[in-house]
């Protein structure tokens, strides 16, 4: 029996759009196993009717967050030309993106009016070739060097402070998802242990005045994430909206103490569906006429470049929906869209979610 608000289409139970909060404390603290199981349980059910939820007891202390908000604040703080010396190559997901340089929505192959409406700003980290020296990992795959800017001392270890955080909580993440997908203990550090992980910090703020707000504006276009689990911080400003399984986009902002949390496309192929890489975006938040600054924090946590994800037998059901791909090859295919603004043919199903919502 479904519940009130509840209804079924196309065999997903469609409930009421809700993020819910999930206390991961359990896990972070080693607690027993029904506590645990309990935490496992609450996460399929998020991650299989929304693909968002917020988590709760993740043990980043109040004092880190809030060193990585100052430096990121001191970064986009710089004249423009100072954070354009901190480009480097579209092949290259590092360094600095400047407001529409980039094109989310190309990340799904689905062209927008005037293409390039994206007005965030990005500051981009990641996994390099030296944190792995014996590997010998491809800089082309995904593994290119950092940038830092120089003019920032602090920005680096406060950042990177911040990085190792968010990078111990996608891992606890996964070791959730293990349960709660009645894996092995440890089923996906094989899949993990050299990692592609990129720490996207977002700046959405124009000067007042500046803009035409001709409805096409946008603060990020309409994606899915890429990877296995993305962990995001923001600012309680609106702007983020989530597509739900009601076709509509809903406004999603963090509760107090609460990160964010939504799959990717990685996690979507491993389980043919069963759990969503939700569709989402970011509109101007217009506040009195003007848009409202807000910052975010994306860490995408994709798993290792030669990874191949096929359906994990557990849910092959009727049949894969999906073939068997890489990591890199389904992560490069999504970044030419978004930063080298060639459209990604190979994204049907996630394109027709875009096309057919409903504004
Ligand atoms: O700014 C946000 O809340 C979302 C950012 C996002 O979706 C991304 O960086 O992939
Ligand atoms: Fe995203």
């Amino acid at each position: 029996m479904l519940g009130d608000g509840a209804a079924e289409t196309e065999g997903r139970r469609v409930v009421e759009f809700h993020v819910p909060i999930i206390d991961i404390s359990p896990y972070v603290e080693g607690a027993d196993a029904a506590a645990r199981a309990a935490v496992a349980r609450q996460v399929d059910e998020a991650a299989s009717t929304v693909g968002f939820m917020q988590i709760r007891g993740h043990g980043i202390a109040r004092p880190v967050l809030d060193e990585f908000a100052a430096a990121l604040d001191e970064f986009f703080a710089l004249a423009p030309a100072t954070k354009e010396s901190y480009r480097t190559a579209v092949e290259f997901n590092r360094g600095y993106s400047p407001p529409k340089s980039e094109s989310l929505s190309l990340s799904l192959g689905v062209a927008s009016a005037t293409r390039m409406n994206d007005f965030f700003e990005a500051f981009n980290i990641g996994t390099t070739t030296s944190d792995y020296p014996g590997l010998d990992l491809p800089a082309r795959a995904g593994y290119a060097d950092n940038v830092w800017p120089a003019e920032l001392p602090g920005f680096r270890p406060r950042v990177q402070r911040y990085y190792a955080e968010a990078a111990r909580v996608a891992g606890t993440l996964t070791t959730v998802f293990a349960d709660a997908l009645d894996l092995p203990p440890g089923y996906f550090e094989s899949f993990t242990d050299h990692s592609l992980n990129v720490l996207r910090m977002n700046n959405y703020a124009l000067p007042p005045g500046s803009v035409d707000l001709d409805g096409d504006l946008k603060g990020m276009g309409e994606h899915t994430d890429y990877g296995i689990v993305t962990v995001l911080w923001a600012d309680q400003v609106p702007g983020l909206q989530v597509l739900g399984a009601d076709g509509r986009w809903h406004d999603v902002q963090p509760a107090d103490e609460a990160l964010l949390v939504n799959l990717g496309d990685v996690m979507a192929r491993w389980t043919n569906e069963r759990w969503l890489s939700t569709l989402h975006r970011v509109m101007p938040p217009i506040v009195d006429g003007t848009i409202e600054r807000r910052r975010s924090a994306a860490f995408f946590h994709d798993g290792n470049f030669d990874a191949v994800i096929e359906t994990l037998p557990s849910c092959v059901g009727a049949g894969s929906k999906y073939p068997p791909i890489t990591v890199s090859e389904h992560v490069q295919a999504k970044l030419a869209g978004s930063r080298a603004l060639q459209p990604n043919t190979n994204a049907h199903r996630e394109a027709a979610r875009v096309l057919s919502a409903r504004d």
